[in-house]
C-alpha cells in the first residue's frame, strides 16, 4: 500500500512515470505503424509463418495499428482525456465511488493482457468530476505497457491532480495472463493493489469504501 506522502516524494513521482525516451513522440503515428508492421512481419517470418496466406497477410499491419491506435494509445499524452469539472453546488460532502470499471491493459514484461476492475473514490474539495471521466482516466493509463502497481499510482496521482484533493482511493483487482496462460499457469490467482490518500487513510473512511466495493474480506 502506498500513501499520498510517498507519491509526493520527488524520487517516486519520477519512478511512477512510464519509462519513455525524450524523443518518444517525435515520430508520427503513421510512421510508427509502418515501422512496427515491418518488424512484426519479420517476427512472423522468423517463426516460419506463410505471409502469403490470406488470413495472415494483413496481420503485421493489423497488429501495428492496434498497438499505436488502441492498446498502447495511452502512451501518447495527446490522447489524455479532457476532464470536465463542475461546481459542487449540491454541497455533496460524502465519498463518491465509481466501482467495477472494467479495463484491459498489457503486462510490460510479457506483452500479454492484464484485465480486471478498478474501483475509484474521492471526496470533493469543491468540484465534482463527470462520472465517465473517472472511467476515461483508468482507460488512458491502462492503455500502456504496465505493471499493476504503477497503473494504480498513476490513476491515483491523476485523480489528486484534477480534483485538487488528497482524498482519493483506488483499488485494482486484476488477472495477469502472464501468470495464468503461461509460466506458472495459475488461473485462479488475481492481484489486488490499492492507494489510500488523505481522509481515506482513516480506518472508518477506508472501511466504508471497502464496503461499497465489497472487497473487504479479500483484502
Ligand atoms: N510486480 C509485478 N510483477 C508483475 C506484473 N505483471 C507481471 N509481473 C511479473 O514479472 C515477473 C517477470 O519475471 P521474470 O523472471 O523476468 O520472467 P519469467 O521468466 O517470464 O517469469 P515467470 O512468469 O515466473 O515464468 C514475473 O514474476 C511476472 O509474474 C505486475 O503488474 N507487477
Ligand atoms: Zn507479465
Amino acid at each position: 500500500m502506498l500513501n499520498s506522502e510517498e507519491v509526493g516524494n520527488d524520487h517516486l513521482a519520477t519512478s511512477m512515470n512510464t519509462p519513455l525516451r525524450a524523443d518518444a513522440f517525435e515520430m508520427d503515428d503513421e510512421t510508427k505503424i509502418q515501422k512496427i508492421e515491418q518488424h512484426f512481419q519479420s517476427i512472423m517470418e522468423i517463426m516460419g509463418l506463410d505471409l502469403t496466406d490470406d488470413s495472415l497477410k494483413g496481420t503485421p499491419h493489423r497488429v501495428a495499428k492496434m498497438y499505436i491506435k488502441e492498446i498502447f494509445s495511452g502512451l501518447n499524452p495527446a490522447n489524455k482525456p479532457k476532464i470536465a469539472l463542475f461546481d459542487n453546488k449540491y454541497k455533496y460532502n460524502q465519498m463518491l465511488v465509481e466501482k467495477d470499471i472494467t479495463f484491459y491493459s498489457n503486462c510490460e514484461h510479457h506483452f500479454v493482457p492484464i484485465f480486471g476492475k478498478a474501483h475509484l473514490a474521492y471526496i470533493s474539495s469543491g468540484k465534482v468530476i463527470g462520472l465517465s471521466k473517472l472511467n476515461r482516466i483508468v482507460q488512458y493509463f491502462a492503455k500502456r505497457p504496465q505493471v499493476q502497481e504503477r497503473l494504480t499510482v498513476q490513476i491515483a496521482t491523476e485523480l489528486k491532480k484534477v480534483l485538487n484533493t488528497e482524498d482519493v482511493a483506488v483499488v485494482i483487482d486484476a488477472k495477469h495472463l502472464c501468470v495464468s496462460s503461461r509460466g506458472i499457469q495459475d488461473t485462479n490467482a488475481s492481484t489486488v493493489t490499492s492507494f489510500y490518500g488523505g481522509k481515506f487513510q482513516n480506518a472508518n473512511v477506508k472501511e466504508e469504501f471497502l464496503q461499497y466495493i465489497q472487497l473487504k474480506t479479500e483484502l
